[in-house]
């Protein structure tokens, strides 16, 4: 099970989280967020990451190929998570821009099952989907859930994150679930936003070691 743990502002977070066994550390671009990080904050942590393998993950709303492949060249990105309206042909643009071997992860906040249909139209254009809860005002890191029972039959075909709301006291209910190829946490291992708690990590990978669900 890949672990991505998102909204990380601090180096010593990133670090220790990394150290627990996360797969990747996501890094909030997106001005609006209470957990936006700039692009030198970024590359501090990147640089400090380096022994470690993790990946690092620029989200985006609603911004153009330009100026997301300029992050990610900057603060030695590993992918970026479409987190806004970006349509299809925006992430063919954006391969194009892109390095090679930078990962594409595109986020669909769902409310409804003609929402799971759409995804269907990025299936070839991304490498990972990610599924978080739909909120009228906000784009992420919203603690919501998403309806788990719409997932039932969902099978993309690509690798996907399960997001929206997650915390160590309902993942593994999650998984059990929706089955998704990996998971994305923020604000349910946090104390306040962009602050993380370490003893919900913690209990986090515990949780997820216990049941055979994640091998740092
Ligand atoms: O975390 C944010 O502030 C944020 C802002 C704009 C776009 C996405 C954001 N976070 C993403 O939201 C999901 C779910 O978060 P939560 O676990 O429900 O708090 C996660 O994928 C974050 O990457």
């Amino acid at each position: 099970m890949r672990v991505k743990i998102c909204g990380i502002t601090r180096d010593e977070d990133g670090e220790a989280i990394a150290r627990m066994g996360a797969n990747a550390l996501g890094f909030i671009c997106v001005p609006s967020s209470p957990r936006y990080v700039g692009v030198g904050q970024i590359r501090q942590m990147v640089d400090r990451l380096h022994s470690w393998r993790v990946g690092a993950i620029g989200v985006f709303a609603n911004v153009g190929t330009e100026a997301i492949s300029q992050v990610v060249r900057e603060a030695g990105l590993t992918g970026v998570q479409l987190h806004g309206d970006e349509t299809p042909e925006f992430c063919d643009r954006l391969r194009v821009e892109l390095a090679d071997g930078i990962e594409i992860i595109k986020a669909f906040r769902i409310k409804s099952e003609a929402d799971l249909e759409r995804t269907r139209l990025y299936r070839d254009r991304v490498d990972t989907f990610l599924l978080d809860a739909y909120h009228p005002g906000q784009l992420g890191g919203t603690g919501r859930q998403l309806d788990w029972t719409l997932l039932d039959r969902f099978d993309p075909g690509v690798p996907w994150l399960l997001a929206g709301g997650l915390n160590p006291d309902n993942v593994l209910t999650a998984i059990a679930r929706a089955r998704p190829t990996g998971i994305d946490l923020s604000s349910g291992v946090e104390r306040s936003p962009g602050i993380k708690d370490l003893a919900k990590v913690a209990r986090l990978f515990e949780q997820l070691g216990a049941r055979g669900q994640h091998r740092p």
